[in-house]
């Protein structure tokens, strides 16, 4: 549905994104995250056709973004919606309906059904009189009004209530299940991490980690168990609770060898491995030490553009001294 190779965007000497490898399959949700600057924007809006790159190529829905005949099958949402403020919702939805040469009694009826599903009221209110969660959700309404196959949304969530935020998450979560494709951009990690089949981490215009989120852990994350014992041994400290009557010891390691270890020893000792819990880093764990690993901003400034082409996953990212140091 998306493929794209080596894309790059400098803005004058300014290197916003500096050469990502990805692609989308059809019926994905898709996210792009990292924190503002990272390079996300610029990334949606090349494949939307918003922005011309300065190299490498992209493919959408078998098209070159520039194409119109891409921008009439595509739903794009942009971070800030350009909403007219004197048009009601329903006005303003008609009005982009008649754009795409979208019937207006099947927009009507399309439309309607988003908007019931987001819970949206007051569709004849004027936009400028409505609240930021409600501009978004008849923002949504209108990047469906075509029936596209592929949605491209920046930030669909980004600044709304806590209420509002699921309804839109939840949204496009079941918009997967309609087999539509959706790519989008959050810096939240937690929207990315409770929807998204795959995503790409950027930070600083490139590709840091990419993956399902359960692959970036397994390779960017720690695993630790903590050991809960019946007996004191030498790495344990007590533990707080008591179960039973039963004294609890409790020691963090970050493998499977160490927890047998200490089970063999609690038997030993006369007691016994009583529970063993699992942490696993969270994306968002994962995300800050990826970050810190990261160019400095020196380096950022100056090199950007020498970064080799292509994601730098995996063992190509090591951590990188820079002037002598490296980050901490
Ligand atoms: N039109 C432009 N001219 C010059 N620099 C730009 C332009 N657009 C973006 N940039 C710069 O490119 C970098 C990437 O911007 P981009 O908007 O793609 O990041 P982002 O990850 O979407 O950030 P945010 O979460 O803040 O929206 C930033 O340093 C930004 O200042």
């Amino acid at each position: 549905m998306i493929t794209v190779e080596n894309l790059r965007k400098t803005y004058g000497d300014f290197p916003a994104v500096v050469g990502s490898d990805f692609s989308v399959e059809s019926g994905e949700v898709f996210g792009i995250v990292g924190p503002n600057g990272a390079g996300k924007t610029t990334t949606l809006k090349m494949l939307a056709g918003l922005v011309e790159p300065t190299g490498g190529s992209a493919s959408v829905l078998g098209y070159d973004p520039e194409e119109p005949a891409m921008r009439r099958k595509l739903g794009f949402l942009p971070e800030e919606s350009p909403l007219y403020e004197d048009m009601t919702a329903r006005s303003y939805l008609r009005f982009f309906a008649d754009l795409y040469d979208v019937p207006r009694d099947v927009a009507d009826e399309r439309t309607g059904a988003v908007l019931d599903r987001l819970d949206l009221e007051y569709r004849d209110r004027r936009l400028g009189d409505m609240s930021k969660g409600m501009k978004r959700k008849v923002a949504i309404a209108r990047s469906l009004v075509n029936d596209p196959d592929l949605l491209i949304y920046d930030e669909p969530a980004s600044g709304l209530d806590p209420l509002t935020t699921n309804v839109v998450l939840e949204f496009v979560r079941e918009l997967r299940d309609e087999d539509k494709t959706v790519v989008f951009s959050a810096h939240n990690l937690f929207h990315v991490e409770s929807i998204c089949d795959r995503v790409v981490i950027m930070n600083r215009g490139e590709i840091i980690a990419r993956g399902t989120v359960p692959e970036i852990r397994a390779e960017h994350g720690e695993t630790t168990y903590r050991v809960f014992t019946t007996v004191p041994l030498a790495e344990t400290l007590p533990a707080d609770d008591e179960v039973d009557g039963e004294e609890r010891h409790v020691a963090v390691v970050d493998e499977m060898a160490a927890v047998e270890s200490l089970r063999e020893r609690a038997e030993a000792a006369g007691g016994r491995v009583a529970d063993i819990r699992t942490d696993e880093a969270s994306l968002e764990d994962i995300f800050l030490r990826l970050a810190r690993e990261a160019p400095t901003t020196s380096e950022a400034e100056g090199g950007r553009g020498e970064a080799a082409p292509g994601s730098r996953g995996g063992d190509e990212h090591e951590p990188r001294v820079v002037g002598g140091n490296s980050q901490s």
